[in-house]
């Protein structure tokens, strides 16, 4: 198993006294599978999926188990996240810009985990990305590896932050909303990839969206999450034909239908 996730739970102090954010979280992903993480803004996702490398709110409490490919994420010392973070597992957001620092060049931030992380020659280390830049469908490397964030585009951009995130060959990648900012031409292209990437490598990903319909064509599995626990889990293909929980039932109902054009017409008619 990749992730291992039981039983999870994490409140943080509030000025009533503790706040419940995790309410006994359990879920799995094994290699070669991508799981669906789907609810509401404030479910749970993003903190569920930031404690398989214990990057945890401030002053956190948690109780549970938390493992990564073996490791005890929970209660492993610096040395097991260390690990965890720098070459098993790698997490990828919605907004690439907010990851790249905008006054430095792509090469630099793309090479940063290998150079600082891994003690990797800056030349090897701009070698292996300007390869992994290849694999992700960017070209013209070298003059890529001297620009700075704001001369490419959105979609160029989370090509850039996964080839970063692959550069360490992590077995597990967090998928933080990673498509959702992109438009629906991109966001197709940056899915493909991501799925022939994982394929290549038999990564597990753990794909966050609040988007089920998405979730459902693109996962093997789902678990939707509703105020910190997770309420249903289910194979992509039976999710929307038999949602045993009437949260994923109105999320489902939910999925907005266009107007007909003859609706429309009538409308204003
Ligand atoms: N550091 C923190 N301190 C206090 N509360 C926090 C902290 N981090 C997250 N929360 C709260 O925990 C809840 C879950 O947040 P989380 O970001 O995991 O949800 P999410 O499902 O990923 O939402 P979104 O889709 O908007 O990112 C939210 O109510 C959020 O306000």
């Amino acid at each position: 198993m990749l992730l291992a996730i039981e039983d999870l739970h994490l409140s943080v102090p509030s000025p009533e006294g503790s706040r419940q954010i995790l309410r006994g979280v359990s879920l799995d992903v094994s290699e070669g599978e991508t799981v669906g993480l789907v609810g509401e803004s404030g479910s749970g996702k993003s903190t569920t999926a930031r404690a398989a490398l214990r990057l945890l709110p401030e002053r956190a409490s948690l109780s549970g188990a938390v493992s990564v490919c073996g490791h005890d994420v929970a209660a492993g010392d610096q040395a097991v996240v260390r690990k965890v973070r720098s070459e098993l597992a790698a997490m990828i957001f919605q907004e690439p810009r907010a990851v790249l620092n905008p006054v430095r060049r792509i090469g630099s931030s793309a090479t940063e985990r290998l150079v600082h992380v891994h003690g990797v020659a800056k030349d090897e280390a701009r070698r292996r990305i300007a390869a992994l830049f290849g694999e992700v469908g960017l070209d013209d490397t070298d003059r890529l590896l001297r620009a700075y964030p704001h001369q490419l585009s959105g979609g160029m951009l989370q090509r850039v932050v996964i080839a970063a995130a692959l550069s360490t060959g992590p077995r597990l990648l967090l998928a933080d909303e990673a498509t959702s900012a992109l438009d629906v031409t991109t966001q197709a292209e940056v899915l493909a990839l991501l799925r022939r990437l994982q394929r290549e490598r038999e990564m597990g990903v753990l794909f966050i969206t609040h988007d089920l319909q998405l979730a459902a064509a693109y996962c093997d599995r789902v678990y939707v999450m509703k105020d910190g626990a997770v309420v249903e889990h289910q194979k992509a293909g039976t999710i929307f034909v038999s949602p045993s929980d009437p949260y994923t039932k109105a999320l489902a109902d939910a999925v907005p239908r266009l107007p007909q054009r003859d609706d429309t017409m009538e409308a204003s008619a």
